[in-house]
């Protein structure tokens, strides 16, 4: 379980997030949605350390997550940031052994190498797996990062709008992937999703932030509505529902 007690956080002085206490369950899907600027990645990025928590408590088990090494924390926890740095001259498969390191540090073995493949076929990045970073497409290298933070193999899986890039095939084939790692690996994954028809149809639960602070939370039939989409969003899209399932008319 991950539990937020009391999160506030300020950047430059601007209040972002305001006094958010909030518990995502161990295993399935979360998605956390809200209007451009509602602390989403703010708020992920303070689950996964990448940013330091000064109000507040984020516990992720029984880990305090202030007080734990990186290397603890990233045996727990794998986070796909929505804006990633790293140099386009490493090969598609450098790039996924990457998520090995806090476990060999420097030094991989058999079950690192064993996994890394996993990775690399689950995420079908056999044919480009030899290529550059720079020489796939977008939504190559985004899938890339994803299957790099599952060869982390951690309990934890954060990624902010991984479906970036991706056209309607990709996006739905990485949800149903993440699906996968829910149900069948007992993962955990807590993701950033703009698009609100995906995140009703994948995610176990929602998460609904506005002006930094939870404005909802619940299973998707009960966070998306019309009031939501008109109070949150600030949209009069309407809500319809098909096979038992919000879906947003836009
Ligand atoms: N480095 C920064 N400096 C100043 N303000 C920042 C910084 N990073 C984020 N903010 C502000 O914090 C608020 C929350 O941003 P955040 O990126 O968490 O929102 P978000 O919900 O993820 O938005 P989006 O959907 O647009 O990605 C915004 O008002 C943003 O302008």
């Amino acid at each position: 379980m991950i539990r937020v007690d009391q999160v506030s956080h300020q950047i430059g002085g601007a209040p972002i997030l305001h006094d958010i206490s909030l518990e995502i369950p161990k295993g399935g899907i979360t998605a956390l949605i809200g209007p451009n600027g509602a602390g989403k990645s703010t708020l992920l990025s303070l689950m996964a350390r990448l940013q330091v928590l000064r109000q507040g408590e984020i516990h992720i088990d029984d880990m305090q997550i202030g007080k734990v090494s990186d290397r603890v924390l990233a045996r727990h926890l794998a986070i796909m940031a929505q804006s990633t740095h790293v140099s386009a001259r490493l090969r598609v498969e450098e790039l996924v052994a990457f998520g090995r390191y806090p476990w060999h540090r420097g030094r991989p073995g058999p079950e690192d190498h064993a996994l890394v493949e996993a990775a690399i076929a689950r995420f079908g990045l056999g044919p480009m797996r030899a290529r550059f970073l720079d020489e796939i497409s977008g939504g190559q290298r985004q899938r890339a990062f994803v299957a790099m933070a599952f060869a982390q193999d951690t309990d934890y899986l954060l990624l902010d709008e991984p479906l970036n890039n991706l056209d309607i095939a990709g996006a739905r084939s990485l949800m149903r992937l993440l699906r996968q790692m829910a149900d069948e690996d007992g993962k955990t994954v807590v993701i950033v999703l703009h698009d609100i028809n995906y995140a009703a149809r994948f995610a176990d639960r929602i998460v609904a932030l506005h002006e930094g602070r939870v404005a909802a939370q619940g299973p998707a039939a009960e966070v998306v509505t019309d009031a939501l989409l008109r109070d949150v969003f600030g949209t009069d899209a309407e809500v319809s529902v098909i096979d038992g399932q919000p879906v947003v008319l836009v």
